[in-house]
């Protein structure tokens, strides 16, 4: 598997194209697309609260809150089961959330932010699963000028850990090209 290191100061990253053969991860998408309860979250940015542009669904075993709103997690579906044993083997790591998002066009799109929330604890190591239409991740230093962009590719995984967060912005800009839909995986440790 090619896996390659992400050099960003202050940043730990890795990206892996091909985590997921294309088959699989067409699969996946699939049963996650049909199979999932998507919702339209309510987010509060700069004190405003807003429709967020794409569709949402938090799993997992844990309340969490995100952009001011508490969620009740949906559970577990079987088609995560094996990619959650997999990524927790080889990142020695335990999830016990993840959140999905729909993208469901080159409008639907994700803000800079951080994921920051004290539940996730001072260096959360995050795992992000792409899956349909690659979609360009920005990265943006906090206290710097260093940008970053990557195309995250159907079946990739990105792992965010370390300071990351502490010095890091990420983003999903809406794009005008014609791009299908995108589901995007953020397995998490939501700490109790
Ligand atoms: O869609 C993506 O690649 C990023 C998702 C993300 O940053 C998040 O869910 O916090
Ligand atoms: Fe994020």
């Amino acid at each position: 598997m090619a896996r390659e290191t992400v050099e960003l100061p202050g940043a730990s990253i890795i990206y892996e194209p091909d985590w997921l053969e294309s088959a699989a991860a067409s699969t996946l998408f699939k049963a996650l697309r049909a199979g999932l309860p998507w919702e339209r979250h309510r987010i509060t940015v700069y004190g405003r609260t807003l429709d967020a542009p794409r569709l949402s669904c938090w799993i997992g075993d844990v309340a969490y809150r995100y952009s001011g709103t508490l969620f009740e997690p949906h559970p577990w579906p079987a088609a995560l089961a094996d990619v959650r044993e997999r990524l927790e083997r080889e990142l020695h790591a335990g999830f016990n959330s993840v959140l999905a998002n729909l993208y469901r066009d080159g409008n639907d799109r994700l803000g800079f932010h951080r994921d920051s929330e004290p539940e996730l604890g001072p260096e959360p190591l995050i795992a992000s699963i792409s899956l349909g239409a690659t979609r360009r991740f920005r990265l943006r230093e906090r206290e710097g000028r260093g940008s970053y962009g990557i195309d995250l590719e159907h079946g990739s995984l990105l792992v965010m850990a370390g300071a990351t967060q502490r010095h890091w912005l990420h983003a999903v800009p809406q794009t005008a090209r014609v791009v299908g839909p995108r589901i995007n995986l953020t397995f998490r440790r939501v700490l109790g």
